[in-house]
């Protein structure tokens, strides 16, 4: 009898606005070393020999995807123009819409489209420290600051105790059908793993670094393109 052997595959939400950045084009198509930001983490997804498929979740209405050459990615990458309002809806749209190819029981890996300093070495990390996890967990750093809670006038109310504090990173890698049907019930979720959290069950955090930041506000693209050039592996 064959033992059923999980795939990986990797969703990428990439329908957002980049409404923070203020640039004049979401910020997945911002320049960076040449490629459009998004370029960077989907050629790292698509050369890792453990994901199977490459799924980006578009907006519907994406006109600036097709004026890309992305040939040199190869086959696994495959666009996906069915995006939501909320990076949750988006992922949940990418999701459904993989559903008639990837078993219940496959892994999905999603990543957001704003994170292009992904390295292989925290996929395979993700991978491996999961693979016989019940739930499933995320790449994540303890927080390193100390932490304030501010009142309404930005007067410290109280120092938080980071102790067991992390921040939440991607990829976050569930079971399709689980991570769905948490999507389907959770209602406001940032990250999948809040989703799964909602249903009552313990994501793991797998120790990434700091490198692996979202580009969010200006500054960031900076820092991106610094961590790319000088990146050693
Ligand atoms: N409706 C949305 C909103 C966000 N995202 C994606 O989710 C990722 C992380 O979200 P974030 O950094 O918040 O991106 P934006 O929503 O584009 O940025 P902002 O919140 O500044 O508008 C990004 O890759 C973004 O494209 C998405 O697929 N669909
Ligand atoms: C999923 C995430 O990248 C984890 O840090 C993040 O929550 C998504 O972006 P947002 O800015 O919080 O919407």
């Amino acid at each position: 009898m064959q033992t059923f052997q999980p795939r990986h595959f990797a969703i990428v939400p990439a329908a957002g606005s980049g409404s923070r950045m203020a640039a004049s084009r979401p910020k997945q198509y911002l320049p960076l070393l040449g490629k459009p930001l998004i370029f960077h983490s989907l050629a790292v997804l698509c050369a890792a020999p453990e994901v199977d498929k490459v799924f980006v979740v578009l907006s519907v209405d994406d006109a600036e995807w097709r004026r890309h050459d992305w040939s040199l990615l190869g086959p696994k990458l495959v666009p996906l123009f069915c995006g939501g309002a909320t990076r949750a809806d988006s992922v949940l749209a990418g999701l459904r819409a993989v559903a008639n190819e990837v078993e219940p029981a496959d892994w999905v890996l999603v990543h957001d489209a704003a994170r292009p300093c992904l390295a292989p070495w925290h996929i395979e990390k993700l991978i491996r420290e999961l693979a016989r996890d019940e739930v499933g967990g995320l790449l994540a750093v303890p927080v390193a600051d100390t932490l304030k809670r501010a009142g309404e006038q930005r007067q410290v109310l109280a120092t938080v105790p980071r102790e067991n504090l992390w921040q939440a990173q991607t990829p976050q890698m569930f079971r399709h059908v689980m991570l769905r049907r948490a999507l389907e019930a959770a209602a406001h979720v940032t990250d999948e793993a809040s989703a799964i959290e909602a249903a009552g069950l313990h994501p793991r955090l797998v120790e990434g670094d700091a490198t692996n930041l979202k580009v969010t506000y200006p500054l960031d693209l900076h820092l991106a393109e610094w961590i790319l050039t000088n990146r050693e592996n």
